[in-house]
């Protein structure tokens, strides 16, 4: 095969990060954009490590769960890889892919149907926006597919008009104020990316502009037009991150106005939400999540309960009511003082938390034999790791509620924790993520000599 080559492809599946990847002639070819038993026109336009990545010309045969794209930037921007096609066969399709997973992976585990939104637009409650160049021309927005391509958006449908406003003032701004945009090779300039927060319960948004050195002349101009043209904005940041990375957020903060956080409510609950703390990015969503995982867990009122990855808090506070003791681990020291500012504000008493990598706090407490009765899990979508896995085991709590948002690695998980005596029952996904390939998945686990 080579470049510019012109294929006709039958598509058959599509696998979990949203794409077709066709075996041809011993090679791969990965589209995006199409839907299982269509036939598409193809043009071969950039080897990469996995295969050749086709553009698709033309449709020969067109799947009916085919819709045309609400969103005139979905040739380009790498953000949703399902817009095109009916939700209701979005959600089937991700179920159908979890079931392939857990069958691939030799587990009997009942897969559920994909609890998805009756809107399914405007949920995104973070937005981070980058920064590039087209000669002297400044570019705002987010990246394209396989390149480093910016592509300007004006409105995107997962974010609130809010939010799209605020975008688009910042843009506004930074022209107005000749803010000097990073120019990552060279290392110079100032504004690297801008990180927006939104509390939709709340109505309140935190604005953190992340620069690569501590001085920003004109900020305070800057930031007094735009709470003034946005009064949404409650709070603005400073982030300083002058590392070649491509981690968003430095370590240094200063506060430009308001709080430094914001303040959002989920489950009847108020949490304060920092830029640096993991907060979950669809609000409606994350109450339904979160209310299943507790309803799996089936709490009688007397049990030690862990909530190990716990961000802010979130799931060990909705859950204390129907605890004896809940005990939070996170290792972002910032999202522990979130946690613990929401236990007291709240005043939630049996909630402790603790500042720790989990594995080596979940080795601790199983070297000392401490007693827990029931474990909630949400890692990042790396998930767990084997020193953890096997800590928890050995603790031998009689429930496990599995969260994840990449459920390859979760089931990889679930499978080290079935050697160790325990069966997986159900699995609950919930679309946290609507129009991305994304999907979340919940995994109720018990001892089987319970
Ligand atoms: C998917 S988030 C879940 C947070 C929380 N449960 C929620 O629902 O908002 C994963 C969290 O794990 C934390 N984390 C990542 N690596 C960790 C580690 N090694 N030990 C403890 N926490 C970690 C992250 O900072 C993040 O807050």
């Amino acid at each position: 095969m080579k470049l510019n080559q012109s294929l006709n492809i039958k598509v058959r599946q599509l696998a979990m990060d949203g794409q077709a990847y066709v075996p041809i002639q011993g090679e791969t070819v990965i589209l995006n954009g199409v839907l299982p038993d269509e036939e598409v026109k193809v043009t071969l336009i950039k080897r990469i490590k996995e295969g050749w990545i086709g553009r698709v010309d033309a449709l020969i045969k067109r799947s009916p769960k085919r819709v045309n794209s609400a969103c005139p930037y979905s040739l380009k921007c790498g953000g949703c890889a399902y817009l095109h096609m009916d939700y209701a066969y979005e959600l089937q399709l991700k179920k159908q892919q979890l079931i392939d997973l857990v069958n691939s992976q030799g587990l009997r585990l009942k897969v559920h149907d994909v609890c998805g939104m009756e809107a399914p637009c405007a949920y995104r409650n973070k937005i981070i926006m980058s920064f590039g160049r087209h000669g002297k021309q400044v570019q705002f927005g987010f990246y394209s597919d396989y390149s480093h391509e910016i592509v300007d958006i004006k409105n995107c449908l997962n974010h609130d008009e809010v939010s799209n406003r605020i975008l688009q003032t910042i843009k506004e701004l930074i022209i107005k104020y000749r803010v000097e945009i990073y120019d990552e090779d060279r290392r110079t300039g100032f504004l690297r990316h801008v990180l927006i927060r939104r509390g939709f319960m709340s109505n309140q948004t935190l604005v953190c502009f992340v620069g690569a050195q501590k001085v920003w002349p004109g900020s305070k101009n800057f930031v007094s037009e735009l709470i003034q043209r946005c009064p949404e904005v409650t709070s603005v940041v400073q982030n300083t991150n002058s590392r070649k990375t491509s981690v968003v957020l430095g370590d240094e903060e200063k506060i430009l106005y308001g709080k430094g956080f914001i303040i959002d409510k989920l489950l009847g609950v108020k949490y304060t939400i920092s830029a640096k703390s993991f907060y979950q990015i669809n609000h409606d969503q994350t109450e339904k999540l979160y209310a299943k995982a507790i309803e799996l867990m089936a709490l009688k009122g007397n049990e030690m309960v862990y909530d190990m990855y716990c961000g802010i808090g979130t799931i060990g506070i909705s859950a204390a009511s129907k605890a004896k003791k809940v005990i939070g681990v996170e290792v972002n020291r910032q999202a522990v003082e979130d946690a613990k500012k929401n236990a007291a504000v709240n005043q939630i008493k049996n909630v402790e938390f603790v500042c720790e990598d989990a594995s080596a706090y979940m080795k601790k407490a199983a070297a000392q034999r401490r007693m827990v009765d029931a474990v909630f899990i949400d890692p990042p979508r790396s998930g767990s790791d084997e020193a953890f896995l096997t800590a928890l085991a050995n603790m031998k709590p009689k429930q496990i509620v599995y969260v994840s948002c990449n459920p390859q690695t979760q089931m990889r998980d679930i499978k080290v924790l079935m050697k160790y005596g325990y069966q997986a029952e159900e699995c609950y996904p919930f679309d946290m993520f609507p129009r991305t390939a994304h999907v979340e998945s919940v995994v109720l686990m018990s001892r089987k000599d319970k």
